[in-house]
This record gives structure tokens, C-alpha cells and sequence, in this order.
């Protein structure tokens, strides 16, 4: 057969689209508009039955109440983080409180993603309905923001079962790594503005760096509050199995610097969550406390700093014997009382104190407080950690004599840390460790003297009580 000449495929291609506009024309001039509208129909249904592709399309807001949809947000979130890579003009977003750029696909650009070994279209687009298109989860509204999701059709069941599950649950799961979590404090009352969340509790960015790994305590115990905390961050079910409330009160007691507010972060860093500062004495009463918590998010820790404080004032006020009706509302005393009703609304809360003797039994009885953590003066193990975090070390001649030295001394892990610390550039270990062997042994003669002038003044008084009596 001889080969037809690119001439000629031009040629008769030319003739073609010259008799396709002829008719075209012809059907646009003399037909009727129900003919019109009828042949339209049919070359749609003509078009769509040689093309093999399938979209879904995904708006941004929906029907309702111009929410922002779940879906959309997971899909952006998945699609950010995949089109980073594989888009080609992108745009960047502050996100809120964050310094890092967010990158997302520009609107109108298109990526293609290989799932499962079949390849599918996500495409950016704004409002316009196309044909052939699925309208999921909102309404055909203009101006409306959308993600197109383009497939062969013959994949269809895989998309509409597995592949849009995948998304979904990968969208959520990098949002929640993602999230820049918060540390919110409680604003004074009169700086509210109706029901306004946003006016009850001011927050910053939460970046504490502390983490378990870093906080210096037995070991043991540290193994098992964090096996605590997994349990019940994991726990809805499993408290539910067992009979419990899905809920947990922490009491972290300790003298000052000895890492209870670090803890406070780490659990935050573990879990994940906001960390909502609750300042007691800018509550006027439980009403207002109620308020506060109406809107916290159920991944949030409750820490209420200090508790000791609090109670101080409840007893001064009983035993003021001119406490009025309005003191009886102060809410340091209903929290004292109504600490149940507290742990009713909140899910897991923190409680701080430097002298937990100084507390009211009836606050810290267990049940109401589910576990009782002490945080005490630095051991050896805890000097490890520290070692490990300041001097990147495990080991080293001079541990021994620290070894012996905290079997003899009380120093807090605040104080062996600031001890630790390089103070001058270039540092060495060897210096750095010797600086808190001298700390250690100044401590130790202190409390010494300490114990000796304290016997003397004793022998005085006793002395003294001996001369009365002669
Ligand atoms: N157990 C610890 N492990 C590691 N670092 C610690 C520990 N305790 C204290 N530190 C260091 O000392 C600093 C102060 O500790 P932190 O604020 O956690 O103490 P605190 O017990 O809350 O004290 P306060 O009772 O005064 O509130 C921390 O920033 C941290 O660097
Ligand atoms: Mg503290």
C-alpha cells in the first residue's frame, strides 16, 4: 500500500473540520433551541462515551453554614505535602504563629500521582462545573475553590474505596503533625467579649524543647508515666472496657527546679497537645471557669501551677472570721471543693505544687488526683541525662567521684544543669565536670556548717535551760 504524503493527511483532515464547523454553524442558525438544546445533550453523550475519564470534584466549602470542609482540608494538606515535590508552580501561605513557609499547588496547576501502579490527575481549580463531574461533599456554586480528581474509569471502584481512604487518612495524620500546637493562658474577665474563646484565652506559639528523654529522674518512673500517658492518650476504648472515665488528674510535687513545668512540656511534646495555663486567680468564679472550658479541644493538657498557693488562701479565708458570701465564691475555694466538677469538664489536667504537705487532703486524695508524682533533688542517673544533654557523654573517669558526691549531696537538677553548662568557647567536658564536682562540694561543706551552727544554737538553748534551772 503506498503511503500517504503529510500533504494529504493535512488535506483531508482540513476538508473535515471544514464540514464539522459547516454544520455546526448550519444547526446553530436554523435549528430551533429545543433542537439545539437536544443536539447539544447528544454530543455530550457522544463525547463522554469515548472518554474513558472519570472526575470528582471537591470543594472547599460546603453547602452548610459555608463550613470549610474536613475533606477539603485533608486533601490540601496531603496534596501539600506530595505536590511540594511534584508541582511545578506552587504558592507559599504563612501559616499562623509558624516562620515556615507552607507550599500548596497555585491554583490551576496539575500533578499526577502514581497510586498502586495506576496513575490519576489532582488539578486545583476555581468554581466552573465541568461535565462528567461528581459533585462530592458540597454544592455547584461559582466562585467556589475546588480539587479535581481525574482517573480512568476502569479504576474507579479502587479510587472511590481505597484511594480516597489513603488520602484522607494521610491528610489527617500530616495535619496533626503538622499542627503548630499552642500554649494558651486565661485572660483577666474584664477583656472578654461575650463567648468570644479568642478573648478568654491569649496564646503563643508552644515550642518548649523539653521532652521525656531529656528530663532528668529515675528512670523507672519515668518509664511509667510515660507508659501512663500513651495508655490514656490511646485509652478511649480501653477506659471505657474497664469502667473508667476517659480522664486523668497529675499532681507534680517537688522543690523548686526540679523540672515539674519541664515535665508539663514534655508531656505536651509527647502527646502532641496545647498546653492551656489555667491562672486561678484571675477567675472570679465557676461560672467563669465553666466558660473557659467550654471550648478547649479534647487534645489540650489543663495545668494549673502552683496549687499550693490557691490553698494557702482557702484556709486564710476560713479562718478569717469576717469572710463574706463573696469570698465563699472566690474560686480557689470552689476549686478546693468542687475539684470533681473540674475533672467532669476537663480531660486531663496537671496540677503543680512546691509543697504538696501544704495541701488540702481532701484536694489530692486519690481518685481525685490520679497519680502523684514526686520530682526530687538530682540523682546519679538523672546527672546522666543531663551529662548526655549538655556534654554529649556517657561516660567518664569523674562520674565516679560525682557518683559519691550525690549519695552526699542535695542539689536540684536545675542547679546541675546550669553547672554543667559550657560557659566559655571552646569548652571541654573535663572543665564543664569539674565545675559541678566544686558546685557539689561547696553545696556539701554549706550544709556542713549548716548542721554544725544548728547543733551549737541547740547546745546554746540547752545550756541555757540548764542555767535557769540551777
Ligand atoms: N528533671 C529535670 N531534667 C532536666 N532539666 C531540668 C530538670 N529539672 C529542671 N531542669 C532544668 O531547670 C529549668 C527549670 O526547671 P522547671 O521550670 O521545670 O522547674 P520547676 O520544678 O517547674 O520549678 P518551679 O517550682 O520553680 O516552678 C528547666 O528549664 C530545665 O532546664
Ligand atoms: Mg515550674
Amino acid at each position: 500500500m503506498m503511503m500517504m504524503g503529510a500533504g494529504e493527511i493535512w488535506a483531508g483532515m482540513g476538508s473535515t473540520i471544514a464540514t464539522v464547523m459547516f454544520l455546526y454553524a448550519m444547526v446553530q442558525q436554523y435549528c430551533p433551541s429545543v433542537l439545539r438544546y437536544q443536539f447539544q445533550n447528544y454530543s455530550r453523550w457522544f463525547v463522554n462515551l469515548f472518554n474513558p475519564y472519570i472526575s470528582i470534584s471537591f470543594y472547599e466549602y460546603t453547602g452548610e453554614r459555608y463550613q470549610r470542609s474536613s475533606v477539603y482540608e485533608e486533601i490540601e494538606t496531603y496534596l501539600t505535602g506530595n505536590s511540594s515535590q511534584l508541582a511545578r508552580r506552587l504558592k507559599a501561605d504563612v501559616v499562623e504563629d509558624g516562620k515556615d513557609l507552607v507550599l500548596s499547588m497555585e491554583d490551576y496547576e496539575e500533578i499526577t500521582e502514581s497510586y498502586q501502579g495506576v496513575n490519576l490527575w489532582w488539578a486545583s481549580r476555581q468554581s466552573v462545573t465541568t461535565n462528567q463531574t461528581i459533585s462530592f461533599y458540597g454544592t455547584d456554586a461559582d466562585d467556589r475553590r475546588y480539587y479535581l480528581l481525574t482517573f480512568h474509569r476502569r479504576h474507579r471502584k479502587l479510587v472511590t474505596e481505597k484511594y480516597l481512604k489513603h488520602v484522607r487518612e494521610q491528610g489527617k495524620k500530616m495535619k496533626v503533625e503538622s499542627r503548630q500546637r499552642k500554649l494558651y493562658t486565661n485572660n483577666k474577665n474584664e477583656t472578654w467579649s461575650g463567648y468570644r474563646k479568642r478573648s478568654m484565652w491569649s496564646h503563643v506559639a508552644f515550642e518548649h524543647p523539653s521532652r521525656f528523654q531529656t528530663l532528668a529522674m529515675n528512670p523507672v518512673k519515668k518509664k511509667e508515666i510515660v507508659d501512663d500517658l500513651i495508655t490514656f492518650s490511646k485509652g478511649k476504648d480501653y477506659y471505657a472496657k474497664v469502667g473508667k472515665a476517659w480522664k486523668r488528674g497529675y499532681l507534680l510535687h517537688g522543690p523548686p527546679g526540679t523540672g515539674k513545668s519541664s515535665m508539663v512540656a514534655a508531656m505536651a511534646n509527647l502527646l502532641e497537645y496545647d498546653v492551656y495555663d489555667l491562672e486561678l486567680t484571675s477567675v472570679r468564679n465557676n461560672n467563669e471557669l465553666k466558660k473557659l472550658f467550654i471550648d478547649i479541644s479534647s487534645k489540650s493538657i489543663i495545668v494549673i501551677e502552683d496549687i499550693d498557693c490557691s490553698i494557702d488562701l482557702t484556709r486564710q479565708r476560713k479562718e478569717d472570721k469576717k469572710e463574706n458570701a463573696d469570698e465563699e465564691k472566690n474560686p480557689i475555694v470552689q476549686m478546693a471543693k468542687k475539684q470533681r466538677n473540674l475533672r467532669r469538664i476537663v480531660r486531663l489536667i496537671v496540677f503543680t505544687t512546691n509543697h504538696v504537705e501544704k495541701l488540702d487532703p481532701a484536694l489530692i486524695r486519690r481518685g481525685r488526683m490520679d497519680k502523684h508524682i514526686g520530682l526530687s533533688f538530682c540523682c546519679f542517673e538523672g546527672f546522666k541525662v543531663l551529662a548526655n544533654n549538655y556534654l554529649d557523654i556517657d561516660s567518664h573517669p569523674l562520674f565516679e567521684t560525682i557518683q559519691s558526691l550525690f549519695q552526699e549531696t542535695q542539689m536540684t537538677p536545675a542547679d546541675v544543669a546550669e553547672n554543667l553548662m559550657p560557659k566559655i568557647v571552646p569548652w571541654d567536658v573535663e572543665t564543664c565536670l569539674n565545675n559541678l564536682i566544686e558546685a557539689l562540694m561547696k553545696v556539701k561543706e554549706e550544709a556542713k556548717s549548716k548542721a554544725e551552727e544548728e547543733s551549737k544554737s541547740v547546745n546554746k538553748e540547752e545550756a541555757k535551760v540548764a542555767e535557769s534551772i540551777q
